[in-house]
């Protein structure tokens, strides 16, 4: 008797079988989205030095506190500070120095007069404000201290994150290690595009979209295709099996004359299984040489499916994301649904929310055929019908997880 497992029980194991990257120094430029695997410190304070936050002139407010527009305060000018400038002097009482965004303050000055609120001059110059003192001035660690944790392990690498990183002085950062997955479709009928189609084939697309989600996550991915020969396919992957962290193939899994992946790797260290989800059911998963493989049914919906519920968990929780999950939301269904009983069914779904609504709304996107490809490119979610329902009458709330 074939067991069911859960759709749970099935990401847990998925999840337990990809375990953590091992944490690698990458040039900063390779780092986008992927994980903190220790803290980043602080080599520098930002910002570095006291410096202007305006164009304008360094004086001592005391210097002009009486002036206005009717009545000006004329200085000499005595130093011109462009940012960069490393050699700073002191601003002696009684004069102003002309200074720039980003330069640093000169000993002795306590503000910055805007450009605006002077005449511009260069030798002398006549100021029509008088400054709060402390104005325009950026404080020297005011953003960051020297260090101190800029960016704490388990930090997502983000734009922001990852300009902090070079803000103080680091060129490479220590991040969980992009998983290197080798995607490899299966199946005789596979042809690839643009090559031309016979009768009784089609083109393979399960590869391209595999290696779309993994690389959106941060791995790398390579595709390799065989036919349905146990030989062929062995022949083709095993060797390679050292240059890979995970196999994910498609296709030949389930319950055919020719089913390549499990003819191939049965009586191996992987396990073919039966999952309680719908698209996606026939499932397999273990090591290869010591080496993760899980292999997907060929549909490309279950393949979406079982990358979405599986696979994409497992794959960024590895990479030490610690926020795995889609965002969930509940929503009201426009039509009524029919959902295999005993399987979780992952529709495909697009929702929206109409103003001023707290609950949104969620339409199907195609039926339950898991191979509707084109139906599954205009969702914008999936809609979860649990385990316990049958069926879903229209206005019922239900889960809905978005892209
Ligand atoms: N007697 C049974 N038949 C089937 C069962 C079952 O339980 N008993 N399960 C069905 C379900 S559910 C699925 S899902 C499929 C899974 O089958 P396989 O994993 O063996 O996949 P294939 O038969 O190789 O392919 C299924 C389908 O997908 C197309 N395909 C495969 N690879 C690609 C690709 N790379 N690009 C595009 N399309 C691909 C393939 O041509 C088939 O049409 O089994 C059901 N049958
Ligand atoms: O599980 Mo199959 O993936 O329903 O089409």
């Amino acid at each position: 008797m074939v067991v069911v497992v859960s759709v749970d029980e099935y990401r847990a194991e998925i999840v337990s079988l990809l375990g953590t990257a091992p944490p690698v120094s990458l040039p900063l430029a390779d780092c986008a989205g992927l994980v903190l695997a220790d803290d980043v410190l602080a080599g520098v304070s930002l910002p570095p030095f006291d410096n202007s936050a305006m164009d304008g002139y360094a004086v001592r407010a005391a210097d002009v506190a009486g002036a206005s527009a009717e009545s000006p305060v004329e200085l000499p000018v005595g130093e011109d500070i462009p940012a960069g400038r490393v050699d700073v002097p002191e601003l002696p009482p009684g004069v102003t120095h002309r200074i720039m965004t980003g330069a640093p303050m000169p000993p002795g000055a306590d503000s910055v007069v805007m450009v605006e609120r002077t005449d511009g001059g260069t030798e002398k110059v006549r100021i029509n404000e008088a400054p709060e003192p402390g104005a325009h001035i950026r404080h020297v660690g005011e953003d960051v201290q020297k260090g101190s944790v800029a960016l704490p392990k388990g930090t997502v690498l983000g734009p922001a994150q990852l300009g902090l990183a070079a803000a103080v002085g680091l060129d490479r950062l220590i991040v969980r290690k992009p998983l290197r997955v080798l995607v490899v479709s299966t199946g005789t009928e596979l042809v690839v595009p643009p090559r031309p189609l016979k009768f009784g084939q089609i083109y393979e697309s399960n590869s391209i979209t595999l290696a779309a989600a993994i690389r959106a996550l941060g791995c790398e991915a390579e595709i390799a295709m065989s036919i349905d020969d146990v030989g062929m396919f062995r022949r083709a992957i095993e060797p390679r099996l050292g240059e890979f962290d995970l196999v994910v193939t498609t296709g030949g899994v389930s319950a055919g004359a020719y089913e390549v992946v499990k003819d191939a790797l049965t009586g191996m260290d992987v396990r073919f299984q039966k999952v309680a989800i719908q698209p996606g059911g026939p499932q397999g998963n273990g090591r290869w040489n010591g080496i993760p493989v899980v292999t997907l049914p060929g549909n490309p919906v279950s393949v979406l499916v079982s990358f979405e519920v599986f696979l994409r968990p497992a794959l960024l929780t590895a990479l030490g994301h610690s926020n795995v999950d889609r965002h969930r939301v509940r929503a009201r269904l426009t039509e009524g649904l029919k959902s295999p009983a005993g399987r979780r069914q992952f529709r495909r779904g697009y929702y929206w929310q109409r103003e001023g609504e707290v609950t949104g709304e969620v339409g199907p996107r195609g039926g339950p055929g898991s191979h509707l490809l084109a139906a599954f490119t205009q969702a914008n979610c999936l809609i979860v019908l649990p385990e316990s329902v049958a069926d879903v009458p229209q206005g019922a709330e239900v889960d809905v997880l978005l892209f």
